[in-house]
């Protein structure tokens, strides 16, 4: 699995930057570092080759947001055609193309992947971060571990195409480690690695999934230990670690700053409070992904309209019988296929309302200018 990933690796134009410098040796490149690939090399036109330079998003603030490139970091105010667009602005992880000499943002490029959420007690869809490679889904060895929620998570992750790894946090507290290998024997593609995420070497086996040109993002429930995870790959300091209350595995939330850090010699992680909680919304690929082997049983049942509850020549009920599926992972896809059928209708209606809105606003502009120009 991670061969194909080194091949999915860019091929930097060798021993030229962006900027048509010499540089020594292609690897020595801080926009492949950055994780500049051939994807987004491959979006540029000859003028933009020529008066444009790229940079990553680090972290967006309200009216401006950190970009780095070949030049260090930047600030770049949010303001412009760009920004217009609240489902279109750029977001962490994002490439953006800024004029060589004014540095004024032009365009977005295309990404790679996109993780998005319900925004918190709206009706919208809130851009999290983009162009992630990897994603551990962190889960504790202790009441938290839940193979329902792990689910969820792969759902988002298959979606935005990236690779998945299961990570399980505090296995210095727990011994019992026969027990998560048994519960997840039916994830047979999904890597899962132990570890006590405070030791630096414990976690080494993880740095695969954060070489140098790629990013990594961490999900999972709050006090797991995502913090320490991050911190112990990073080897230094970069999130505040919270403590835990003793009754109920759950941790205290911490504030962060920036969403994007560099590792030194290695990828990039990415620390958003936004990860932290994902309604799932416009996924339904990754749903039917993640439970591929319900759909491929649901195949072979005797109706084409089976529900999968009591039918005759049901292919699924006779794999729960059989012990070759989980009842429980039945229920979950049935729960989480609802959720996704929900969440996408209210976002489809949500944008419905807010082209409706857009056109009666332009309307009455357009009114009021006709009235304008007409009393002059
Ligand atoms: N013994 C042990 N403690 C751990 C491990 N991982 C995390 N902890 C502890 O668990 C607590 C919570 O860890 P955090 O890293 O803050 O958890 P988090 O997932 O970032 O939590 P939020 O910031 O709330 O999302 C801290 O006190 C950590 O020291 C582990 O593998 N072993
Ligand atoms: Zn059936």
């Amino acid at each position: 699995m991670s061969k194909s990933l080194i091949s999915r690796r860019p091929v930097f134009r060798r021993g030229v930057s962006s900027s048509g410098q010499e540089k020594p040796a292609a690897a020595e490149s801080p926009l492949r570092k950055l994780g500049w690939k051939p994807f987004f090399q491959q979006q540029l036109s000859l003028d933009e080759l020529n008066d444009c330079v790229p940079v990553k998003v680090m972290a967006v603030h309200r009216s401006q947001i950190e970009v780095t490139g070949e030049a260090g970091d930047e600030v770049v105010l949010v303001h412009g055609p760009l920004f217009d667009d609240a489902s279109e602005r750029p977001t962490v992880g994002d490439w953006l193309l800024l004029e060589r000499a004014s540095r004024k943002p032009l365009r977005r490029l295309e990404r790679s992947s996109l993780f998005k959420r319900m925004a918190p007690g709206a009706r919208q869809a809130q851009l999290i971060a983009a162009n992630v490679d990897n994603v551990l889904i962190v889960s504790s060895c202790n009441h938290d571990f839940n193979l329902s929620r792990v689910e969820r998570y792969l759902a988002l992750v298959k979606e935005a195409g990236c690779r998945a790894c299961l990570v399980l946090t505090k296995a210095d507290l727990d011994q019992n480690h026969d027990s998560y290998r048994t519960a997840l024997k039916g994830h047979r593609d999904l890597p899962v690695v132990l570890v006590n995420a405070l030791d630096a070497e414990s976690v080494a086996p993880l740095r695969e999934y954060c070489r140098s040109g790629e990013t990594l993002a961490l999900l999972g429930s709050s006090g797991v230990g995502k913090s320490t995870l991050l911190n112990s790959l990073a080897g230094a300091e970069l999130a505040a670690t919270g403590g835990i209350r003793e009754d109920d595995s759950k941790g205290r939330h911490t504030t962060r700053h920036r969403a994007l850090y560099a590792i030194p010699d290695g990828g990039l992680l990415l620390d958003s409070p936004g990860m932290r909680e994902l309604r799932l919304a416009d996924v339904q690929d990754g749903l039917a992904a993640t439970f591929a082997d319900i759909s491929a049983l649901a195949a072979k049942c005797r109706f084409a309209d089976c529900a999968h509850e009591s039918e005759p020549g049901c292919a699924v009920q006779a794999a729960i019988e059989s012990d070759t599926l989980d009842e429980r992972r039945l229920r979950n896809w049935r729960k989480l296929e609802r959720e996704v059928r929900r969440n996408t209708r209210t976002l489809a209606e949500s944008r419905a309302d807010d082209k409706a809105l857009g056109q009666m606003y332009r309307s009455v502009q357009s009114h009021a200018r006709a009235r304008k120009s007409g009393e002059e």
